[in-house]
């Protein structure tokens, strides 16, 4: 069923006790954007939400995490994955088609993960009974005690309330463990850490399941245990008209001062070789951009103005590689014409640059 009014008006002329949405879209942005656009606008003091969504492959960190540190970031540049940060606590995990999303809207009274999750392993019981399926303490769901299918994150308003989590049908695993292996090395900082635990699809235990199944299985279940009837509404957050506003939130979730400069302020301190010479090397982040970078160079390998010049060069950038490298390649032009100096110089801006 497709809506033609906007959904706050439909939903809150039609669907009082409760309501399962669906999104047609498969762009992160635009799906935390209809999370959040729910919250902000769908009063849920009488009534529940579902919606049910998938992604292209992407990688989402937690609202207090730092992607340097829970992500490989070049490789994910290189295979276009893109990295989001959503509005909810807690850890990094990797989203793509075989993996399902579900969000459970509620007022705070009568948010309970435990009940919601309860749901879901409902309903995978109620497609295969054998599936060894269950909610952990930390509200995970693990598979055969050992593996996890399911995290859980949520976020928790004045009044209202959600509690979202994953499931992994049939996502692509060695992208997953190769996109959420960090490449930095010397970060030091407060915020979040993930979790790691090993994964396992669905699919893996019984390779007839399938995602539109076990969402179909969902929904079937969310009624029976909250006493409603009424069908997957299909709710799509590119279509401004349906939730005025909308754009706005998923072009904000994609901006760099969300998606990297909310970072909680970090160090990096690491060293490295080059040409022979160790190099050590100390930078302080903040809201994404550098605030201080020092670097030991051996005197008798170069100067220590050289890496001083390029310590206050990067000063205020973005700790980004492109902005780093726009940066060294000013500075390049600037520097001696002498060519084993120049050389060095080279050589040791690729390397910090490298760092970033
Ligand atoms: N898709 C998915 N599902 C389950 N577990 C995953 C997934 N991707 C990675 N992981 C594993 O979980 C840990 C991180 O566990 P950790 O417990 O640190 O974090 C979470 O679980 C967060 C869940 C957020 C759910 C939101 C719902 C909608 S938008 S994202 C990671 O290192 C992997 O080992």
């Amino acid at each position: 069923m497709r809506l033609s009014s906007t959904l706050k008006t439909y939903l809150e002329d039609f669907c009082k006790p409760g309501v399962i949405l669906k999104s047609p879209s498969t762009d992160i942005f635009q799906n935390l954007a209809l999370e959040d656009w729910i919250h902000q606008h769908i009063d849920v003091q009488t009534r529940r939400v579902l919606l049910l969504w998938r992604n292209d492959s992407a990688v989402v960190i937690g609202r207090h995490q730092n992607p340097w540190q829970e992500c490989n970031l070049p490789m994910m540049r290189k295979l276009g994955i893109p990295l989001a940060r959503r509005r909810s606590g807690g850890g990094t995990v990797y989203h793509d088609l075989g993996n399902i999303n579900l969000t459970f809207f509620t007022s705070k009274k009568n948010y309970d993960r435990r009940r919601n999750l309860g749901v879901v392993t409902g309903a995978l019981k109620d497609l295969r009974p054998d599936l060894d399926v269950v909610a952990t303490d930390r509200f995970d769901i693990v598979l055969n005690g050992d593996y996890k299918i399911s995290g859980t994150a949520a976020k928790l308003g004045r009044t209202a309330a959600y509690h979202h989590c994953t499931l992994l049908c049939s996502s692509n695993r060695p992208l997953l463990s190769l996109v959420l292996q960090s490449n930095c090395k010397g970060i030091k900082s407060n915020a979040t850490p993930s979790v790691p635990s090993p994964v396992k699809n669905l699919m893996d235990e019984d390779p007839s399941l399938e995602a539109t199944d076990i969402m179909e299985a969902i929904a079937s279940r969310y009624n029976a245990e909250f006493g409603f009837d009424g069908p997957i509404i299909t709710v799509d957050p590119s279509v401004e008209d349906l939730m005025p506003g909308i754009h706005d939130m998923a072009a904000e979730l994609k901006t760099w001062e969300w998606v990297y400069g909310r970072t909680p302020k970090f160090s990096i301190c690491t060293s490295f070789t080059v040409e022979g010479a160790n190099v050590a090397l100390d930078m302080d982040i903040k809201n994404g951009v550098v605030e201080k970078c020092a670097m030991d160079v051996p005197q008798q390998w170069l100067l220590p103005e050289v890496g001083q010049q390029l310590g206050s060069a990067l000063t205020g950038v973005r700790f980004c590689p492109s902005e780093a490298a726009a940066v060294v390649a000013a500075l390049m032009r600037t520097s001696s014409q002498d060519p084993d100096l120049a050389r060095k110089t080279r050589r040791l801006y690729e390397s910090v640059v490298a760092v970033i």
